[in-house]
């Protein structure tokens, strides 16, 4: 009888399958996902532990930080310095690098998240989730700087998600597909409940912040007008909207059952001199990953997010991702832009 696949089991055969494991991975990973139930554990309790409200302070980027941020970090943190398979991480909520203690082993990989993505929805109770990034390190493992972490999406080994929702996921891929675990509480182990998970090319679906919509560039303006438009538009067809403001739980609808998910370029950002909204190494590189080898798209409206070539740590970028066809839409209204 089967009794279902759990994630250690199922990586770990993944990578028997490759050349020269040593099994670094597998552990990597592990470590990886007892964060994750960490955060998990957190944010299922939330009042009941004291985690809801702001920890009265700012990261990097000017934003308030939730006790959650604070406490996520710090959880993921403390799963993954310890067991000498990381040269360094980076976060959404550390200015710098996070250089592994001296009294720990150091190892090969390098780590970038965002350790509670969605974090306007903590305190309504609203899904949740972390999104992390593994590369490879080039330079030597003692002290990586900045410029180690500089490297496109292309390059990443694995990248995933958990999401904290009605059930908690964790969503994975190593660049084979794309694997969806959930987390059975009883037993504190994720099992393989979504094998090869796929976007579908078409769908009527898109979601995005439309209060954003008087700062948009044309081609987003359009692309939305004639969703809008429905049945007697262009499109000949009704869409539906969605905005649930996290975009782990997004980026999971879509993997679900297609659909569209933008945070454009706009002027508002352009007049601050921000790239974008989301963060590029740690949102939407492993975003994309995950998108791309589910089947979908993922463009920053002009360019494949996953061909750029990173210049800060915290850079932010326009994202439009999910369902191939609507993004190859949307990239070809830039193009006649
Ligand atoms: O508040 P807005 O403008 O709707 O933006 C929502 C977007 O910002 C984010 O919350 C950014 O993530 P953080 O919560 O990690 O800062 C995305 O998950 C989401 O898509
Ligand atoms: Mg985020
Ligand atoms: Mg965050």
């Amino acid at each position: 009888m089967d009794h279902g696949t759990t994630i250690t089991q199922f990586i770990s055969e993944e990578q028997h399958k490759a050349p020269g494991a040593t099994g670094e991975f597998t552990a990597l990973l592990n470590d990886i996902v007892t964060a994750c139930k960490m955060i998990s554990n957190q944010v299922n309790h939330g009042a009941l532990v004291g985690a809801l409200g702001t920890a009265g302070s700012e990261n990097v980027q000017g934003e308030t930080q939730k006790k959650l941020d604070v406490l996520s970090n710090e959880m993921f943190i403390q799963c993954n310095e310890w067991a000498g398979h990381l040269a360094a991480m980076a976060s959404e909520e550390m200015d710098d690098v996070y250089q592994i203690p001296d009294q720990y082993p150091r190892g090969k990989y390098l780590i970038t998240f965002d350790p509670l993505d969605g974090s306007s929805n903590i305190d309504v109770n609203v899904s949740v989730g972390t999104i992390f990034s593994i590369l490879r390190c080039p330079g030597g493992v003692d002290r990586p700087t900045v410029r180690d972490f500089l490297q496109a999406g292309t390059q990443q080994v694995a990248a995933g998600y958990a999401l904290y929702g009605p059930s908690t996921m964790m969503v994975l891929t190593t660049g084979k597909g794309v694997n969806g675990f959930t987390l059975d509480q009883n037993i504190g182990e994720f099992i393989l409940t979504h094998p090869s998970m796929t976007i579908p090319a078409d769908t009527s679906e898109f979601a995005i912040n439309a209060s954003n919509g008087r700062f948009w560039e044309a081609p987003v303006k359009r692309y939305v007008d004639e969703c809008l438009a429905g049945k007697e538009g262009p499109r000949e067809r009704d869409f539906n909207m969605r905005w649930i403001a996290s975009m782990v739980a997004e980026v999971h609808r879509i993997l679900t059952r297609g659909g569209v998910f933008m945070y454009p370029m706009d002027s508002k950002m352009a007049a601050k001199g921000q790239g974008g909204k989301l963060r590029l190494l740690y949102e939407a590189n492993p975003m994309s990953f995950i998108v791309e080898q589910a089947g979908g798209g993922s463009i920053t409206g002009r360019e494949r997010i996953m061909d750029m070539q990173p210049q800060e740590l915290h850079q932010r970028v326009p994202v439009i991702l999910g369902s191939r066809n609507e993004v190859e839409r949307i990239q070809g209204y830039h193009a006649e832009d």
